[in-house]
This record gives structure tokens, C-alpha cells and sequence, in this order.
């Protein structure tokens, strides 16, 4: 992942970056909007998960997680490396603490895509993150994009599903909701909220 520079930030000088937290059901669209906001603005720095989850086609090692196993997870997890970590749909996946304190120690906004239990961790520990909520248009619309990316196994997408009815029911926690209708609408949303006090 590319580093940043003051020099390349969007942030304006008299803007203190904190840590923007999204979180929000499983195929809404998190990895999607990101995406897309740092198609459009590279500059934004993505915390990078370490996840036990197998790679689906495309991922690659150390851009889109840190892909170990059980043993190498046990390992972060005891060493303390892990800002949070949760178990999700049967796989681990936890945020590496110290790029994350490295960035904002640096005054460069950090963002971090994670789920609700993550999320209520982060809050309990950086009581000033910010925590946004992305929802689906529709519950229907939340099955046709988990099921039409065509990447889960149908009994791995009923455990999202299941999953993803605790998370909605959790909307109220978040600071900010956005509604996931189009990506380019939500990514700029993001970003602004991203940069406000
Ligand atoms: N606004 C949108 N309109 C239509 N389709 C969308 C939209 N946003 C995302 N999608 C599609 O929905 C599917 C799920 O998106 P994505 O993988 O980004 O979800 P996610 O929230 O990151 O899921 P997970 O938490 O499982 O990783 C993808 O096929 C993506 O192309
Ligand atoms: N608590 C955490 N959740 C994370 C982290 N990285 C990703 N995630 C969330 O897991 C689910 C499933 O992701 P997928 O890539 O297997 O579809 C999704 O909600 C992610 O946001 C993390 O470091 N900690």
C-alpha cells in the first residue's frame, strides 16, 4: 500500500485527522465505495487487515489483507499487534495496531473497514473515532450484491445473512449512516466526513 505525506494529504492545515471507522453488512458495498474513493483519492490511507480467511481470486497479500493462518493469528493476537480483532463467519480478522498509531501520530486520517464488533472495540479504546454505519437501499438489495459477487458458498452466505441482521439492527451505535445507492455519492460522503473536525 502506497504511504502518504502531509504533503499529499487532502486534510487542510487546521483539520486534526482522527480515525474513521466503516463498518456495515456483509456485500453492502464497504470494499467498493473504498475502492473507489482511492481510485479518486489514493492519498487515503486503508488500514490493512490481517485476516485466517483463504484469498478469493484477485487478493493479493499484503494490499488487500495479511493472509495467515490459525497459528501466525494465535501470534498477533498474543503479542498484542491487534488494535481489535473478531471472529466473523467463521475466520478471524483483526486491525495491525501499529501502522494505524504510526499514521495518526503523523496527522494523517486513518480508515478503518471492519465489522460491528470490531467497531464497538475501536469505540471502547479511541473514543474519538468515528464511527460510520453503511446500509444497504434494501434487505433485498443487501442478498442480490452478497449472492451476485458470486464469491461465498450458499451456507457461507446464510451465515453472512445472519450476520448481517445483527449488524442492522446495531445502526443506531454509529455517529453517521450512509445509504449505499450509488458508489460514487457514498465514497464522497465518506471523504468529507473523513476530513471534518
Ligand atoms: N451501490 C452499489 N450498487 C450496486 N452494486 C453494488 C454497489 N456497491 C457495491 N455493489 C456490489 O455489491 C457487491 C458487494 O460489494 P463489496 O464486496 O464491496 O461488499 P462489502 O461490504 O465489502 O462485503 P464484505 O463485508 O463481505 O467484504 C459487489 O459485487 C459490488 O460490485
Ligand atoms: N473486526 C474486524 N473486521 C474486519 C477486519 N477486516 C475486515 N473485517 C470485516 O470482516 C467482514 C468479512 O470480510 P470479507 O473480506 O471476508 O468479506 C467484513 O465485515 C469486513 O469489514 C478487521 O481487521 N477487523
Amino acid at each position: 500500500m502506497a504511504a502518504t505525506s502531509r504533503g499529499t494529504s487532502p486534510v487542510p492545515p487546521d483539520v486534526r485527522p482522527r480515525l474513521t471507522v466503516l463498518s456495515g453488512p456483509s456485500g453492502v458495498g464497504k470494499s467498493t465505495v473504498v475502492a473507489h474513493m482511492r481510485t479518486v483519492h489514493p492519498e487515503v490511507w486503508l488500514s490493512v487487515s490481517a485476516t485466517t480467511r483463504k484469498p478469493r481470486p484477485g487478493e493479493r497479500n499484503g494490499v488487500h489483507y495479511f493472509f495467515v493462518d490459525d497459528e501466525e493469528f494465535d501470534k498477533l493476537v498474543a503479542n498484542g499487534e491487534l488494535l481489535e480483532w473478531a471472529e466473523f463467519a467463521g475466520n478471524r480478522y483483526g486491525t495491525p495496531r501499529r501502522a494505524v498509531l504510526d499514521r495518526l501520530e503523523a496527522g494523517e486520517p486513518v480508515l478503518l473497514e471492519i465489522d460491528l464488533q470490531g467497531a464497538r472495540l475501536v469505540r471502547q479504546s479511541m473514543d474519538d473515532a468515528r464511527l460510520v454505519f453503511l446500509a444497504p437501499p434494501s434487505w433485498e438489495e443487501l442478498v442480490r450484491r452478497l449472492t451476485g459477487r458470486g464469491t461465498e458458498a450458499p451456507e457461507v452466505i446464510e451465515r453472512r445473512l445472519a450476520a448481517a441482521k445483527i449488524e442492522l439492527a446495531a445502526e443506531a451505535e454509529f455517529d453517521t449512516t450512509l445509504v449505499n445507492t450509488s458508489v460514487e455519492d457514498v465514497a464522497r460522503e465518506l471523504l468529507t466526513l473523513m476530513l471534518q473536525a
